[in-house]
C-alpha cells in the first residue's frame, strides 16, 4: 500500500521504516528541512537500535523516501499517518498546534481520492472528531477535483476521507523490536471502509503468513475509546512505577529491601514483574506529559484525578530524594563535585526529554555543586541545550576524577560491567548513590565505599 508519514521523529521514522520493511511504499515527511536532508543522506537524527539498517534497507529497496513537501505525501498516500509531537503546555494540557497545522494542510492538498488519515500522535479524547473538522476546513479553502478512486456518493469538491485513531505503544530504546512485536494493535475507526484499509495495512501483523508467527491481537473500537486506551496504558504504567517507588520509600524506613519485595509480588500473575523497578522516578517524552494531559482532561470535565495527581507527585518527590540522600551522606553540598552516570531518561536512547538525570543535575548546580556527567550516547551539545553548566566527561571513569560522590541515574548496561576497584580508586569521595539499583551492592561495600540504593 502507499503510505505517508507526517512527522519523522521517534514514532514517525520507526513506523515508516517498519511499514517499508513489510513491503509498503512509504513516503516520510517532516517540516524540519535539515532533518530531511540528513535522512536523505542516510544519517539518523536519533539513536535507536536497529533503525539505521532498517532505513538503509528501505531506501535501498526503493520503498522508503523522505521529503519536506506535505503535498508530495498527500498526493502519494492512501493512508496518511500524523506522527508529530504533542508536548505539554505549562498547565499540563497537550500542545496540539502541530497536529492542527498538519490536519489543515492535509485538507488543503486532498484531491478527491479516498484517504485514511491516521492519528498516531498521542492526542486527547475527541481529537479524532477535531482532526476531521480541521481537514474539512482545510479542504474548503481549495478547489479539489474528483479523480479516479473517489467514493460513490461523494461529490466532486468534497474531501473523501476517514479519520482513524491508531495509538502507538512503542518504547524508546526498543522501538523497532516493539513495532514488529506489539502486544496489540488498536484501531479506533469511524467507518468499516477505514477499518478494512487498516486491517490490510497491518496484515503482516494481524494475519501473518509466516509459519510459527502468532497473530497480533487487533482491538477495533470507536475513536474516543482508542484515544483513551493510549492514555490509560501510560497512566497505569506510570502509576505502577510510582507505586513501587512509594513502597521503596517505606522499605527504607522499616529496613526492608524493595528488590526482594518487587520480585515476590511480581510472581503474582495479577501483578507481574514488569515496571516494578524502583528508582529515581520516571521521565521521558511520554509518561510526564501523558499523565498530566489525562489530569487536564479530567479537569476539563469537572473530574478530580486524585490517583493520577498522586502518581505525578510521588514521581516529583522521587527525584528530590536523590539530593536528600547526597545531603545525608555528604552534609554540605556547596562546593562539592558530583559525578553522574547516565543522562538519557532510560538506557538505549539518546532522548533527554524530561530526563530525571538532568533535573537532578540542575538541582545540584543550583545548590552550588560542580556536576560532571557521562552518557554513552547523549552528546555534550545535546545536554547543554538543557543544562548549560553541566560538564561532560569522555568516559564513565573519567567523570569520577575529583568527584565526592557518584550518582547513577540511567542503568546503561556498561556501568555495572565496569571495574569497581577502578571506580573506588578514581572517586575522591566514598559515596555511591545508585538511583537505579543497578550496581552490585555487596561488591561496592566490599571496596569500602558507601552504597546508597533506592528502597534497599
Ligand atoms: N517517543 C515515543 O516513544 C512515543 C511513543 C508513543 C507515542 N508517542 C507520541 O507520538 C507523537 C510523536 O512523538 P515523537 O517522540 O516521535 O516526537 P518527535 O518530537 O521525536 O517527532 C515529531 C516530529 O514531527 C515534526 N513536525 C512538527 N511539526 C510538524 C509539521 N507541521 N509538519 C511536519 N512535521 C512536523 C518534528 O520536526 C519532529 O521531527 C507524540 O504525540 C508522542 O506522544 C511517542
Ligand atoms: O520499572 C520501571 C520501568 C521504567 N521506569 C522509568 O520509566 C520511564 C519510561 O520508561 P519506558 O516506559 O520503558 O519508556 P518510554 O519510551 O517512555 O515508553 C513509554 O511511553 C511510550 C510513549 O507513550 C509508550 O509508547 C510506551 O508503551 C511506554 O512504555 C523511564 O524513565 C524509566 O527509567 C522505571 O523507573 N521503572
Amino acid at each position: 500500500m502507499k503510505v505517508g508519514v507526517i512527522g519523522t521523529g521517534y514514532v514517525g521514522l520507526v513506523t515508516g521504516a517498519c511499514l517499508a520493511r513489510v513491503g509498503h511504499r512509504v513516503r516520510c515527511m517532516d517540516n524540519d528541512t535539515a532533518k530531511v536532508e540528513r535522512l536523505q543522506r542516510g544519517m539518523m537524527p536519533i539513536y535507536e537500535p536497529g533503525l539505521e539498517e532498517l532505513v538503509r534497507q528501505g531506501v535501498g529497496e526503493g520503498l522508503l523516501e523522505f521529503t519536506d513537501a506535505l503535498a508530495a505525501v498527500v498526493e502519494h498516500a492512501e493512508v496518511l499517518f500524523i506522527t508529530v509531537g504533542t508536548p505539554s503546555r505549562p498547565d499540563g494540557s497537550p500542545d496540539l498546534s502541530a497536529v492542527r497545522a498538519v490536519a489543515r494542510s492535509i485538507g488543503q492538498h486532498l484531491d478527491g481520492r479516498y484517504r485514511v488519515i491516521v492519528n498516531k500522535s498521542t492526542v486527547p479524547v475527541g481529537s479524532g472528531n477535531w482532526v476531521r473538522m480541521l481537514v474539512e476546513d482545510g479542504a474548503r479553502k481549495t478547489v479539489p477535483t474528483l479523480t479516479d478512486g473517489g467514493s460513490p456518493g461523494v461529490q466532486a469538491g468534497e474531501p473523501d476521507f476517514n479519520v482513524v485513531s491508531n495509538p502507538e505503544f512503542l518504547r524508546e530504546g526498543s522501538a523497532v523490536w516493539d513495532t514488529f512485536h506489539p502486544d496489540r494493535i488498536v484501531i479506533g475507526a469511524e467507518s468499516g471502509r477505514a477499518e478494512q484499509v487498516m486491517r490490510e495495512l497491518y496484515r503482516h501483523w494481524v494475519s501473518p503468513d509466516e509459519p510459527g508467527r502468532e497473530p497480533v491481537p487487533l482491538v477495533v473500537t470507536d475513536l474516543a475509546s482508542a484515544e483513551m486506551i493510549k492514555y490509560a496504558a501510560n497512566a497505569f504504567l506510570a502509576t505502577k512505577i510510582s507505586f513501587i517507588n512509594e513502597i521503596a520509600n517505606i522499605c527504607e524506613r522499616v529496613g526492608a529491601d524493595v528488590s526482594r519485595v518487587a520480585q515476590a509480588i511480581g510472581l503474582d500473575k495479577r501483578i507481574g514483574h514488569q515496571f516494578l523497578n524502583a528508582g529515581a522516578g520516571w521521565g521521558g517524552s511520554c509518561f510526564p506529559k501523558d499523565v498530566s494531559a489525562l489530569v487536564s482532561t479530567g479537569q476539563e470535565y469537572g473530574y478530580e484525578c486524585a490517583l493520577l495527581k498522586a502518581t505525578l507527585s510521588v514521581n516529583d518527590t522521587q527525584r528530590k530524594r536523590i539530593i536528600e540522600k547526597l545531603q545525608r551522606e555528604l552534609r554540605i553540598l556547596k562546593g562539592r563535585t558530583i559525578a553522574i552516570w547516565g543522562l538519557a531518561f532510560k538506557p538505549h536512547t539518546d532522548d533527554i526529554r524530561s530526563a530525571p538525570a538532568l533535573e537532578v543535575a540542575n538541582q545540584l548546580l543550583n545548590l552550588g555543586c560542580r556536576v560532571v556527567a557521562h552518557d554513552p550516547v547523549v552528546t555534550a551539545a545535546q545536554a547543554h541545550t538543557q543544562v548549560p553548566d553541566l560538564q561532560i566527561a569522555d568516559s564513565a571513569l573519567g567523570a569520577l576524577d575529583q568527584a565526592d560522590a557518584l550518582v547513577v541515574m540511567t542503568e546503561w548496561p556498561e556501568y555495572p560491567a565496569l571495574d569497581l576497584g577502578e571506580v573506588g580508586r578514581r572517586l575522591r569521595g566514598r559515596v555511591i548513590i545508585d538511583g537505579r539499583n543497578c550496581l552490585k551492592r555487596e561488591m561496592v561495600q566490599e571496596l569500602g565505599l558507601v552504597y546508597v540504593g533506592i528502597g534497599r
